[in-house]
């Protein structure tokens, strides 16, 4: 059986061949490559957070405060990193977080059919963002047999809203992912200074231009001059949902519904209660709210306050394999890889994605074969230790 950890030979021995593609390897790496390629205003969007960006560095920070604790004479020779949600078993546990406006960190301007391809090619699922340059039919189409979930920023228009949805599961996404911590923008300091709110230029709006919904609510329809197609779409961009609305979100489809956003064990078990299926801890990478509590550090109480009712799903921070691990032990179900996969987009489109993913893959699978760590129920078991430095 291949191993994800076998990405490290390829590396090896393609060195020797002079056949690997040479991208960076660590994130920090990666990082600053992909701040000398990308244009400043879009590195300011894709880098930036809220306000000083406390929070932004206190979520990866926190993963320096866990540690696994190694297993030796297990012989765990062959890793098996399957995990089985919402009726799907996926080869990885971890997947693409969704991003918005990533047309705009790719040469071609095809942002999100090249991660999809990424996704296709390594069989990590993606959440593909609302806010993308390609619509939402020809994502899941780029994803082959990779599964995709659909990230739904809520519009106050109902029907389209509706329509999204609707779009989303007739085209064979497999989810659909609210998110509930953007329906206004944060402080965002680095936009602010170089007055760069990307979708603003139309960057993101393919899923709203190819559907009638939207056009309905617009003076003058299709015909109607691209400033106020912008200005309607920043009009309905964001409801801020409550729980009232979760049975209506509920009656839109029969696809799982996952909310992305909850840092609060007690919404997590409301959220629940009101028919969700799944549960996604994420503080949207510190960039809406400056509030200090780092992401990972809330992990576990949500686990608890789930008690295995529902898939968790995590991001925020997640840097490297080792911090997928620790999020494993700390019990999350699958976890999310957001900013890393953007730098390697910009860096080498699909290739680049690609690399990032194997990368982190093959780091998390030779760190569980290293410490003697099997499978993920056997991780999941032994718990991170809290070892307080760090963050
Ligand atoms: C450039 C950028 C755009 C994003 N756009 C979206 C989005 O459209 N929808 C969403 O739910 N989250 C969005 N996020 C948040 C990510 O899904 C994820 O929560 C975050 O990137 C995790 O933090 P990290 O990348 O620092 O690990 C975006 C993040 C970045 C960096
Ligand atoms: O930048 C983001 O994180 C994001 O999700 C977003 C929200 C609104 C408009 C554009 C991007």
């Amino acid at each position: 059986m291949a191993q994800f950890g076998d990405y490290q030979n390829e590396i090896y021995f393609g060195g020797l061949q002079g056949t690997t593609p040479r991208f960076p390897i660590t994130s920090a790496d990666l990082e600053r490559a992909a701040s000398a390629a990308l244009p400043p205003s879009v590195w300011s969007y894709v880098a930036g957070g809220a306000g000083d960006e406390h929070t932004q560095r206190a979520n990866a920070a926190a993963f320096g405060r866990y540690g696994i604790v190694p297993r030796m004479l297990v012989g765990a020779t062959q890793r098996d990193l399957t995990v089985d949600m919402f009726g799907l078993r996926l080869p990885t546990p971890v997947f693409l977080a969704p991003v918005g406006v990533l047309g705009i960190c790719a040469q071609d301007g095809h942002g999100d059919l090249a991660t999809a391809r990424a996704a296709a090619q390594t069989g990590v699922p993606m959440v593909a963002s609302t806010l993308s340059e390609d619509p939402l039919e020809s994502v899941v189409g780029a994803l082959g047999e990779t599964p995709g979930f659909f990230q739904l920023y809520t519009p106050t228009d109902r029907d389209l809203a509706a329509s999204l949805v609707t779009r989303a599961e007739a085209s064979g996404f497999a989810g659909i992912v609210v998110t509930l911590d953007t329906w206004i923008t944060g402080w965002r300091p680095r936009d602010l200074a170089t007055a760069n709110f990307p979708q603003l230029r139309g960057a993101a709006l393919a899923n709203y231009l190819s559907d009638p919904h939207f056009f309905a609510g617009i003076d003058g329809g299709r015909e109607a001059k691209p400033v106020a197609i912008i200005q309607h779409w920043a009009s309905i961009f964001g409801n801020p949902l409550t729980w009232n609305d979760l049975p209506w979100l509920r009656s839109l489809t029969e696809l799982p519904i996952i909310l992305k956003g909850i840092v609060h064990p007690d919404d997590a078990r409301r959220a629940l209660d009101g028919g969700v299926d799944g549960i996604y801890v994420s503080n949207h990478g510190g960039r809406q709210a400056n509030g200090g509590i780092a992401a990972i550090d809330m992990l576990s109480d949500v686990v608890d306050a789930v008690a295995e009712r529902a898939p968790v799903l995590f991001d925020s921070g997640v840097r490297s394999g080792t911090d997928v691990v620790k999020a494993l032990a700390l019990g999350a179900t699958a976890v999310g890889v957001g900013r890393p996969y953007v730098h390697g987009l910009a860096l080498g489109g699909t290739a680049g994605v690609t690399h990032v993913l194997r990368s982190v893959l093959a780091e998390a699978d030779l760190l569980m074969a290293v410490d003697g760590y099997a499978d993920l129920a056997t991780l999941r078991e032994a718990g991170a230790r809290r070892v307080g430095a760090g963050g």
